[in-house]
């Protein structure tokens, strides 16, 4: 089913992809970030967990690779992510835990296509990931030693060069992630308003903002 035009034309829709490495404190940011500026926030992980615990029909299937650290097929992850932001109506997306390969960038450019205002970079070092995750205790089958060994693996080969790719183009913002929850916050929200200060000033009303590409047929 085409989704083309789904979002109206002229309409203004902000993206902002979260990324760090697993435990740095994207989905703790994001709850902050909801509050504060009016974002929507949609976790890949948790989106992909729903499908888990719903039983769907490639439940199974993304469990298996959940539990092995690996990514799941950037299809799956982008259908889920269209989905959810046409159903929420919010014209201002965080998407949490994306992309965290070559592959899933592609896939969102091509299906979704809107391009990011910036990417939130969460630094934080490897020991202090560790200790986190391992403290979490939200009942995670991939938050145990071996599967959080892989996952770091995936962190530096997969999702590093992404980081660089939007770097090379001036969108990524790093925050210090080894600080408090709220003092990396304070950090946040200074990226986040003037994000949408510059928005303001460059015009509020729909016909003069610069309009999103079509969305791909291809869903
Ligand atoms: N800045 C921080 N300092 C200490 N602990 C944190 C910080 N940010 C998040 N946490 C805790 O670390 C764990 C991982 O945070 P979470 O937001 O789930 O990270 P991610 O979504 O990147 O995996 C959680 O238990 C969270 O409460
Ligand atoms: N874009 C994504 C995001 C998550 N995932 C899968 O979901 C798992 C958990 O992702 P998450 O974002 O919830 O994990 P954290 O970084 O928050 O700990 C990953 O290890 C992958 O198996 C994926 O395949 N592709
Ligand atoms: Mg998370």
């Amino acid at each position: 089913m085409s989704q083309a035009g789904a979002f109206p034309p002229g309409k203004k829709i902000t993206v902002v992809f979260v990324i760090g490495g697993p435990g740095s404190g994207k989905g703790t940011q994001c709850s902050k970030i909801v509050r504060h500026f009016g974002f929507t926030h949609l976790s890949a992980g948790d989106l992909l967990r729903q499908q888990v615990q719903s039983d769907t029909e490639h439940g199974a299937m993304i469990k298996n690779l959940m539990h092995e650290g690996k990514l799941v097929p950037s299809d799956i992850i982008v259908r889920l992510l269209l989905t959810a932001m046409l159903q929420s109506g919010n014209d201002r997306f965080l998407v949490d835990g994306f992309p965290r390969n070559e592959e899933n960038r592609r896939a969102y450019e091509s299906v979704i296509g809107i391009e990011p205002e910036l990417v939130l970079f969460i630094d934080c070092p490897r020991e202090e990931l560790e200790r986190r995750i391992l403290h979490r205790d939200q009942g995670r089958d991939d938050d145990n030693v071996d599967t959080i060994r892989k996952r770091f693996q995936v962190f530096h080969d997969s999702t590093l060069p992404v980081v660089l790719y939007y770097d090379r183009m001036g969108k990524v913002r790093r925050v210090d992630g080894a600080k408090s929850a709220d003092a990396v916050f304070d950090d946040v929200k200074a990226i986040f308003t003037q994000l949408l200060t510059t928005q303001a000033s460059q015009g509020g009303n729909a016909s003069s903002r610069r309009s999103n590409p079509p969305l791909c047929s291809v869903l």
